[in-house]
C-alpha cells in the first residue's frame, strides 16, 4: 500500500496474508468460516511451493495471541485465470481448520451492481509502502475513490482493458502495489473487489487500481463453496 497508514490492531480480522517459506506474497480475506479469497495470479508467485495462510495477524514478525497460520486444504482457480490477463484474477483457498473465532467473516458484494463512480472505499494489505519495494511489517489501509470505468478504460489510463467485471480506483500518489494483490477492496463495510496487480505498476495516476467485482462471481464463489464442501 502506498500512501497509506497502519490499520489498528486487529482492526480488519477478515484480512488473511498468503506466504511461503514464511514470507508474505499476496493479501486474502475471509468469506466464510474456512474460506479465504484471492487473487489467481498469487499462485505465480508460489513457484509450485506449499503455502499457508495467515489469519488473526496485525504484525507479520512478532508473536500475536490472535495470530495463526493455516494449512491449505483445497485452491481453486477460477478457470478463466491465465497469466497473460487481469481476467478472472480470482482464486479460492479452503484452510484446514476453522479459524479462531478473533478472525472475522467479511461479507461481500451479491448484488452484481456497479460501485457509483466517487465512492470512497479501502484498501489493505502488507504490500510494497514504497516503490523501492520497502516492505511494512504491521498492516496499511488506504482509502480510495471508485472511477468510472469508462474513464479508466481511456488512454492514457487502461485503454479498453477493463471489463465489467472488473472496477478501478484512482491511483494518484495512493495506491496498492506488489504483495497487495487478493486484498479486499472494502467500501461501506462490504468487499466489492479483490485486488490484481494491473500494470504492475503503483501511485501513478496513469493506471489507475483494477480490481476484480466480486458480485460478477457470486455463482462460482457459492459453486467452489458448497462442491468443495463448505
Ligand atoms: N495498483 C497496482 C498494483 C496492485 C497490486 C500489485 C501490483 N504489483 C506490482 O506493481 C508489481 C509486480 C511485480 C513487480 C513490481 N515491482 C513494483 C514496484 N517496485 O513498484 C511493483 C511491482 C500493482
Amino acid at each position: 500500500i502506498l500512501g497509506g497508514s497502519s490499520a489498528g490492531p486487529h482492526q480488519r480480522p477478515y484480512m488473511a496474508s498468503l506466504q511461503v517459506d514464511g514470507q508474505h506474497v499476496c493479501g486474502g480475506l475471509l468469506i466464510a468460516e474456512q474460506w479465504v479469497l484471492s487473487a489467481a495470479h498469487c499462485m505465480e508467485d508460489m513457484k509450485g511451493k506449499a503455502f499457508q495462510v495467515l489469519l488473526g495477524a496485525h504484525s507479520l514478525s512478532q508473536p500475536e495471541p490472535h495470530k495463526r497460520l493455516y494449512a491449505v486444504r483445497a485452491a481453486v482457480r477460477h478457470p478463466g485465470s491465465n497469466t497473460e490477463t487481469n481476467d478472472d484474477d480470482l482464486l479460492l483457498l479452503q484452510v484446514s481448520a476453522a479459524p479462531l473465532p478473533s478472525a472475522r467473516i467479511l461479507p461481500f458484494q451479491r448484488q452484481d451492481v456497479d460501485v457509483p463512480p466517487g465512492t470512497l472505499c479501502e484498501a489493505a494489505g502488507w504490500g510494497f509502502t514504497s516503490h523501492s519495494g520497502r516492505k511494512p511489517d504491521v498492516l496499511q489501509q488506504v482509502e480510495r475513490p471508485v472511477k468510472s470505468r469508462e474513464e479508466c478504460n481511456k488512454r492514457p489510463y487502461h485503454d479498453n482493458t477493463i471489463t465489467d467485471k472488473m472496477l478501478c480506483t484512482d491511483s494518484r500518489k495512493k495506491d496498492t502495489c506488489k504483495g497487495d494483490s487478493g486484498g479486499p477492496l472494502i467500501c461501506n463495510g462490504v468487499a466489492e473487489g479483490v485486488v490484481t496487480a494491473g500494470a504492475r505498476v503503483c501511485g501513478n495516476f496513469k493506471k489507475p487500481g483494477i480490481y476484480t467485482r466480486i458480485a460478477a462471481y457470486v455463482d462460482w464463489i457459492d459453486g467452489v463453496m458448497l462442491w468443495t464442501g463448505r
